[in-house]
């Protein structure tokens, strides 16, 4: 598990500021849900936290180091989208991850390991209900399968940090709870710090452990760039009260939408 600190970031493209004055303490283990209106820059955050883009001001660190800029094992990302290797099947995309994790791209897992490999990805492929689509390719199986895969892969990764850009948002009801419930059971047999980007309130208070909504605290009418999206709320979700009416009511006015 690993602790996340952001300090004073701040993120400009050009003259438009995106997130100013973001300061934040993850502790490890905890399910940040982040919610807030479309372009305020959760993605940036996001990506940010990932090492694949640069703040314009303050730091970030996990467990007290600075991001790598390139992409490590520690830190798995499923995005909204998420492409997965279209010339690899379904079960060769999901083993790759694991020669990834077992010793670094260029290793191959011979033997018993790559036996260990192949069981555990058709293990998460059953999962996440492609038991029967292993020797598929991206190109034949759905959106929603290929979210599903997508899942699978980055929760193969095993991340101590995992970055979730609305990872759900596409994938019909029934199956999403599923994916909602995968997500709880690896976190509970593999503790990891989670960040979670959702569009859905009810989303973010069912699976977070602490709520942050991001919005403009200063705002310019004649200059709307001028200023960016930081912390404007920042809530537990308390086990004690399942309905967290007051917390969910507070959410939604800040974002504007109904509290339901
Ligand atoms: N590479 C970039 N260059 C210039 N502007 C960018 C870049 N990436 C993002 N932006 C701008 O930064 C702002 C924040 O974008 P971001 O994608 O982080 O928002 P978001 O909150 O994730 O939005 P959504 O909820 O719609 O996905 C937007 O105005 C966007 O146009």
């Amino acid at each position: 598990m690993s602790r996340i600190t952001v300090e004073k970031l701040g993120k400009r493209y050009g003259d438009a500021v995106v997130l100013e004055r973001v300061d934040l303490d993850v502790e490890s283990g905890s399910f940040v849900a982040v919610v807030g209106a479309s372009g305020c820059g959760k993605s940036t955050f996001l990506r940010i936290l990932l090492g694949q883009e640069q703040a314009t001001t303050g730091t970030v660190t996990v467990d007290g180091a600075p991001i790598a800029p390139e992409p490590t094992p520690d830190r798995g990302i499923v995005f909204q989208r998420y492409s997965v290797f279209p010339h690899l099947t379904a079960l060769q995309n999901l083993m790759l991850v694991a020669d990834f994790r077992d010793g670094g791209p260029l290793a191959r897992v011979f033997g018993l390991r790559r036996r260990q490999a192949r069981e555990e990805s058709l293990a998460i492929l059953e999962r996440v209900g492609l038991a029967d689509a292993a020797g598929k390719y991206p190109s034949e199986l759905s959106g929603g399968m290929q979210q599903r895969l997508a899942i699978a892969q980055t929760l193969l990764g095993r991340p101590k940090v995992l970055l979730l850009d609305e990872p759900f948002g596409a994938l019909d009801p029934g199956i999403r709870a599923e994916m909602h419930a995968l997500v709880a059971d690896i976190r509970a047999e593999n503790p990891m710090t989670v960040v979670m980007v959702t569009h859905d309130i009810a989303e973010a208070f069912k699976l977070g452990t602490r709520i942050l909504v991001f919005a403009k605290v200063r705002r310019d009418p004649q200059f709307p760039e001028a200023y960016g999206a930081s912390i404007a709320l920042d809530r537990p979700v308390r086990p004690d009260a399942p309905t967290h009416a007051e917390d969910v009511a507070a959410v939604a006015a800040l974002l504007g939408v109904p509290a339901h």
